[in-house]
């Protein structure tokens, strides 16, 4: 895989530079450049909107120009898009030429389906399989995914991309299933309760009996709020939890609780070969600028001079690891022989109160960077905690460690930064 340059560097936990991201692990190799990734997500910030008295021709060769000088030369693999204020309309162009992806042989290249590939997760996951040289399968519905998020893919030979609700059964033929289909964001899976319940429930038996029948190995994404308000901190996969079953967010919690039950009934019952992955709070490029949770919302509101909300006191803490640590553990579960239920999180916690504090700083250190002066100070104001919000969260992530040999390596600040400039960029075109 070609290295380019961009001048972006980022250090990880323990102050090495990180160029790039994956590992040969269970026999599977997963690495690839982080600048051919940052080439799927970043784009420059720069990017012009169509002035009052700009042609588009003239528009598109300023912004080349300016794309040019970010990218020191490498060929940013995603369409262009160049904003018209004046008629609040924005034109795409097409991709010249796909990412490069690496040549596998036939007997490593695996067929491999993410649902929910067009969320936040599954498209990072997506970008890793594509590069990797692997045949991916997306199915997704669209309600809080996106199919900017992988446009960069479609029409490619390796790729296929499908709307489909995974409550309706799905026929295809594949080697590894990842089940990521769920809307992940509080407000967003409170939407529509039932539909949740609905999502993991028939969702994951649908999949599972797929599972079955091709026997396809059998990823779930689950996630931290299994622990619902715990009681044992930090959480081990052995703490059973302490969930409201009744409450608002139980629609999401039960949900997977279930969709963890099922998947064991299918384990132990059919022999469906399943990993269970339970997601803490993960953060990154592409996660909807207004999906409500609570690192989309602080950026965003700083990056407009809005005030900050923190709910209650702010606290509550939590751990938030960064996209790409959580995609390293995905993989390296799939093809381990781990068959547990696997914590994946960053276990560096803070108050939410703390955290709000360091949002704005590095938003400010950003805009200081690019000559941006701020009319004032954004505030941290408060707002009414919601109900049954967990107090405190951290990963126990000691099972990881010695099962997968894997550990978060971003520090949350470098994370913070890059999703700082990626939310930047969505603003120039418009889209924030
Ligand atoms: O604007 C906001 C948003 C959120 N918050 C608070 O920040 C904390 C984190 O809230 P988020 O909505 O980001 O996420 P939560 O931890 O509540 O739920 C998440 O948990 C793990 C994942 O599986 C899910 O993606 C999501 O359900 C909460 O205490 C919330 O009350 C704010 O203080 N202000």
């Amino acid at each position: 895989m070609p290295s380019p340059i961009i001048p972006i560097r980022t250090l990880d936990k323990n102050g090495e530079e990180i160029t790039t991201v994956g590992f040969t692990r269970f026999g599977f190799d997963s690495e690839v450049h982080l600048d051919v990734l940052r080439s799927l997500y970043l784009r420059p910030h720069y990017i012009l909107t169509v002035g009052a008295d700009d042609s588009e021709a003239e528009a598109v060769t300023k912004q080349e120009a300016q794309h040019a000088k970010f990218t020191a030369g490498l060929a940013a693999y995603q369409s262009k898009s160049i904003f018209h204020p004046a008629s609040q309309s924005i034109s795409y162009t097409t991709l010249s030429r796909f990412p490069p992806v690496r040549l596998l042989a036939p007997s490593a290249r695996k067929r491999v389906l993410v649902t929910g590939g067009a969320g936040f997760v599954g498209s990072h996951l997506v970008d890793r399989l594509m590069l990797l040289g692997h045949e991916v399968t997306v199915i997704d519905n669209f309600f809080t995914g996106s199919k900017t998020t992988v446009s960069h893919w479609v029409g490619h030979p390796n790729f296929e991309l499908v709307r489909h609700d995974v409550v309706e059964p799905f026929m295809i033929e594949c080697d590894q299933i990842y089940h990521l289909a769920c809307p992940a964001s509080p407000p967003h899976y409170q939407f529509n309760a039932v539909k949740t319940i609905k999502t993991s429930f028939m969702g994951t038996l649908n999949m599972l009996g797929l599972a079955k029948r091709t026997k396809a190995r059998f990823l779930i994404s689950s996630t931290s709020e299994v622990y619902g308000d715990p009681e044992v901190h930090p959480q081990p996969e052995d703490y059973w939890g302490h969930v409201n079953p009744i409450g608002p967010r139980a629609c999401y919690d039960e949900g997977k609780r279930v969709a963890e039950t099922l998947t064991y009934g299918f384990h132990r019952q059919d022999g469906v070969d399943v990993r269970v992955a339970r997601i803490f709070n993960t953060y990154g490029p592409r996660m909807n600028p207004f999906d409500g949770r609570v690192v989309s919302n602080f950026i965003v509101q700083a990056l407009k001079g809005e005030d900050m909300t923190v709910y209650g006191d702010g606290k509550q803490t939590r751990s938030f690891q960064y996209i790409h640590d959580l995609i390293d553990g995905l993989i390296a579960l799939m093809n381990s022989d781990e068959t547990r239920p696997v914590n994946l999180g960053n276990s560096d916690e803070f108050t939410i109160g703390e955290f709000a504090e360091l949002v704005r700083e590095i938003v400010e250190k950003v805009q200081e960077e690019d000559g941006v002066k701020l009319p004032r100070r954004v505030q941290i104001i408060y707002k009414p905690m919601p109900t049954d919000d967990p107090q405190k969260r951290r990963p126990d992530t000691t099972r990881a460690k010695q099962s997968l040999q894997w550990q978060p390596r971003w520090t949350v600040r470098m994370g913070l930064e890059e999703m700082v400039r990626y939310y930047k960029a969505k603003m120039a075109e418009g889209s924030i």
